[in-house]
C-alpha cells in the first residue's frame, strides 16, 4: 500500500512530492501554515490541487493531467482529525459499525467488526454510550476505531492528539503506536515524541515546500532545517562552509568539526550543537578558542534541574544557581559561548 504523491496548490503556495513506503508511517512536520494540512486534504480528496498525481498501491487517487479524480469515499483513505467528529445521534458501537455497514456488511456482522476495533483501542466498555457522554480522549479512541473499521489502505492523521488533555496523550500515543504498526500512514504532528515513536520517516515542510526528509532517527540526530533542529532540541546555524566552520549570512564565522565527506569550501552547511554545550556570560569570555555570540535573553524555561535560556536564535541550558548568579531574565544582554569541538558541521 505505498503512496506516491506530487501536488501543487497554487493559491496556498504548496508544492510537494514524496512517497510513503508500504507499511510505513511518515510524520509531516513543519511550522504553522507550512502546508501540512493542505497536503493531507489533497490526499484525502477534500481539496483539489492545481496540478499533480497521486497513486495508492497502484490505484490512481488523482491525475490532473490525465483528468482523473477519485472521490474521497472511493480512495481507501481514513482521516482522523483533531476532533473526533463522531455522529452524535449514533451510539459508539454504531459509530464504529458505520464503515463496515456502508460497504455492505450486515448489521450484526458490522457490529462484530466494530466491537473488535473498540477492543483494539481499549474502548469496548464505551460501546453503548452516546458521543455526548464521552471525554475528549475517549471520543478520540472511538474515532480511531471508526477509521480503522472502514479498513483504510492509508491512514491520514491530522494532529490527532492536539485537542486532548495532556494527561491522556501518553496512553493515546501508545494506542496509536500499536494500531499504526505495519500500516501505511501519514501523521501531521508538532510533537517530537510522535515522530520518534510513531513514524519511520519524517517529511519536514516550510513555506509550502519540503525542506528535508528521511529516516526519523537520521533527521532528528542530524537535522538540516531550523524546524527539525528545534524539535530535536538542538541549535542550528546555517551558512556557507569556510575553513573548518560555517560563515552565516550575518558574517559570523562559527567554528566546528566539519564532516569531511560532505563539507567542501563554499557549500551550504549547518553548524549544529546542543543547548547543553552553550555557556552564558555577562562579559565577553576570552581564553580557549570558542564561538561567542552576543544575544538578548527572550525566555527562560524550566527543564528538570536545568533552565533553558532562549535568545532569538540560540538556546543554552544552565543550572538554576547560574540563572540566579547572572540575574538572567528576559531582556538581559548576554554572551553565549560554545567550543568548536561541540559544533557538528555538515552540508545542508
Ligand atoms: N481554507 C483555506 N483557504 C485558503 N487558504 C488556506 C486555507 N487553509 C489554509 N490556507 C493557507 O494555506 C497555507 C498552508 O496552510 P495549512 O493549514 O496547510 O498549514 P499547516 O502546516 O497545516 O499549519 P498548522 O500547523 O497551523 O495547522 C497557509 O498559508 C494557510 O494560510
Amino acid at each position: 500500500m505505498s503512496l506516491h504523491l506530487t501536488a501543487t496548490v497554487a493559491d496556498r503556495d504548496v508544492d510537494v512530492s514524496f512517497d510513503v513506503a508500504d507499511g510505513c508511517t511518515v510524520a509531516l512536520l513543519g511550522p504553522n501554515g507550512s502546508g501540512k494540512s493542505t497536503v493531507l486534504s489533497v490526499v484525502a480528496g477534500i481539496l483539489r490541487p492545481d496540478a499533480g498525481r497521486a497513486t495508492l498501491d497502484g490505484a490512481t487517487l488523482f491525475d490532473l493531467a490525465g483528468g482523473t479524480w477519485t472521490p474521497p469515499h472511493q480512495r481507501g483513505t481514513g482521516l482522523l482529525a483533531q476532533d473526533a467528529l463522531l455522529f452524535p445521534h449514533l451510539d459508539v458501537l454504531d459509530n464504529v459499525a458505520f464503515g463496515p455497514r456502508s460497504t455492505g456488511a450486515s448489521r450484526a456482522r458490522a457490529r462484530d467488526t466494530a466491537m473488535t476495533w473498540l477492543r483494539q483501542v481499549d474502548a469496548a466498555d464505551l460501546a453503548d454510550r452516546r458521543p455526548s457522554a464521552l471525554s475528549g480522549g475517549q471520543a478520540q479512541r472511538v474515532a480511531i476505531a471508526r477509521a480503522l473499521a472502514a479498513e483504510p489502505r492509508l491512514m491520514l492523521l491530522d494532529e490527532p492528539m492536539a485537542a486532548l488533555d495532556v494527561t491522556v496523550v501518553p496512553a493515546m500515543r501508545q494506542t496509536l503506536r500499536r494500531v499504526l504498526d505495519g500500516r501505511t500512514a501519514v501523521i501531521v504532528t508538532h510533537d517530537v515524541l510522535d515522530a520518534l515513536l510513531l513514524a519511520d520517516h519524517v517529511v519536514v515542510m516550510d513555506g509550502g515546500r519540503i525542506v528535508e526528509q528521511g529516516a526519523t532517527r537520521d533527521i532528528l540526530a542530524r537535522p538540516r532545517s531550523t524546524f527539525a533542529a528545534g524539535i530535536a532540541g538542538l541549535n542550528l546555524v546555517r551558512g556557507r562552509a569556510e575553513g573548518s566552520g560555517v560563515r552565516t549570512p550575518g558574517g559570523l564565522l562559527v567554528a566546528g568539526m566539519p564532516d569531511d565527506e560532505t563539507v567542501h569550501e563554499g557549500v551550504t552547511a549547518v553548524g549544529v550543537f546542543s543547548p547543553a554545550a552553550v555557556s552564558v556570560h555577562l562579559e565577553r569570555p576570552g581564553g580557549s578558542p570558542r564561538n561567542v555570540y552576543a544575544a538578548t535573553v527572550r525566555e527562560l524555561e524550566p527543564r528538570g534541574s536545568q533552565v533553558r535560556v532562549r535568545t532569538d536564535e540560540l538556546a543554552a541550558d544552565v543550572t538554576v544557581p547560574v540563572v540566579a548568579e547572572l540575574g538572567l531574565a528576559p531582556g538581559v544582554e548576554v554572551f553565549l559561548a560554545v567550543k568548536a569541538s561541540e559544533v557538528a558541521i555538515y552540508s545542508a
